[in-house]
């Protein structure tokens, strides 16, 4: 607990010990102009979960998101789910929470929604909840990639919830109690829990390493660059519908990485591989992790330094017509496989302004030539439209696309 904490960070400064304990404890608030749990400094665990909505009834469905939110609005700030709460509420009833968190911090929970494509048309074409009209085009279904070897069970879904939080019981419990709440209105589809969260999202935070060993989210977008994330990252007025304004795009991938086969290939491949060099992350053409990589620059026998085919290059906007992702992946390891190797990779998520321009167009030149494939199996995909955040307490999420 605390004391141990204490103990382990007595040889440091006093100051920075304090803060980081606070912050790692702390709510962030719920309501806002966006959605927190995207440019929210990455937390260190994840839980996500899509959900498939079995009801037709669309009131009974608006009826949960309102419930839902109220939920959020108090589990975010490191209450119970419900009012009476795990132990408050009548001995003859089912508890209002689970009771899983009771005694533990906010610890930096946030919730973030998006919408799938099949909530507005099911796989047979039927407009579900009238709302068929109102789907954005940039949620059209993504496209099937080369090398894609992907499960339908544990890809897709009606809703998804992103839960982050520094402690995982808490993202752990926050679904739960969603997936409570919305008993025979929702079924969970699939879930993904993370850790060790493989991107920063702003400049305070250093670079985590995923589970190739290497440092991941370098060039991410970060939330100080509020001129490239109105560019990149948030839906515009006038990209349509209004109802998405101020709201972003989530691509999820689940990727499994084999590590085995990594572990055996040689320090010099696997740098060759990214592009970058393992210790520090800088581009092999230069010293330092934030060094700008030099694609032109060729080695002695005139090939280029950093590979034509590596991740760096491929990725790089230059290759993607300018293509940035605000990416927030966590690392997951699922088991074992049965075969004697780990169920590891990574749980990629990016937000986007427009996935089709962005993802799409990045994920098709990986797709084609990254020698990193040879590690990889891409195994799970979502899209979810995230709506900006609300504002008030009797905002709830999805007003503006049920209204
Ligand atoms: C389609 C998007 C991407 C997928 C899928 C993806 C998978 C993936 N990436 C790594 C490891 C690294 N990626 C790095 C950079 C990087 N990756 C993408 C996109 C996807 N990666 C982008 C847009 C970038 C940034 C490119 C740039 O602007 O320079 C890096 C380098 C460090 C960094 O900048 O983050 C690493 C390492 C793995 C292991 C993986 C699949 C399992
Ligand atoms: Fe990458």
């Amino acid at each position: 607990g605390a004391g141990a904490l204490a103990l382990a960070r007595h040889d440091q400064n006093p100051a920075s010990a304090t803060t980081s304990e606070a912050d790692a404890a702390g709510a962030i608030p719920f309501y806002g102009e966006r959605q927190a749990g995207i440019v929210t400094a990455a937390q260190d665990r994840l839980h996500f979960c899509a959900f498939d909505v079995i009801t037709d009834d669309k009131a009974a469905l608006v009826d949960m998101l309102q419930n839902w939110t109220a939920a959020g609005a108090r589990m975010t700030q490191g209450l119970d789910a419900g009012t009476f709460g795990a132990v408050g509420g009548s001995l003859e009833a089912p508890p209002d929470d689970t009771g899983e968190a009771l005694g533990l911090p906010a610890s930096g929970l946030t919730l973030t929604i998006g919408f799938g494509p099949t909530l507005f048309r099911d796989v047979r074409g039927k407009d579900r909840f009238g709302i068929a009209a109102r789907r954005p085009a940039a949620l059209a279904d993504l496209p099937k990639f080369p090398r894609d070897t992907l499960e339908d069970a544990i890809s897709g879904g009606d809703i998804g919830v992103q839960a982050c939080a520094h402690d995982p019981q808490v993202a752990v419990h926050a679904i739960r109690n969603l997936a409570r709440l919305g008993m025979g209105i929702v079924s969970v589809r699939w879930s993904q829990l993370g850790f060790g969260r493989t991107s920063s999202t702003s400049r305070s935070q250093a670079t985590p390493r995923n589970l190739f060993g290497f440092k991941d989210g370098t060039r991410n977008l970060k939330s100080e660059d509020t001129g490239l994330l109105d560019e990149h990252l948030w839906v515009q007025p006038g990209d349509g519908p209004d109802w998405m304004t101020g709201g972003s795009y989530l691509v999820t991938r689940k990727i499994r990485m084999l590590v085995e086969t990594w572990d055996r290939s040689p320090l010099a491949e696997q740098q060759m591989i990214i592009g970058r060099d393992k210790g520090e992350g800088a581009p092999l053409t230069g010293k330092l992790e934030h060094d700008e990589p030099d694609f032109a620059a060729q080695d002695g026998e005139g090939e280029p330094v950093i590979a034509v085919d590596s991740h760096l290059r491929l990725a790089h906007p230059d290759q993607n017509g300018g293509a940035r992702l605000l990416r927030r992946g966590y690392n997951f390891v699922d088991g074992s496989d049965g075969l004697g190797r780990l169920n590891a990779g990574l749980f990629f998520m990016a937000y986007q302004r427009n996935a089709h321009k962005q993802f799409v167009p990045v994920q098709n030149s990986l797709a084609k030539q990254d020698t990193l494939n040879e590690y990889i199996r891409h195994v799970s995909s979502g899209l979810f439209a995230c709506p900006p955040g609300m504002l008030a307490a009797d905002d709830y999420w999805g007003r503006a696309l049920f209204a």
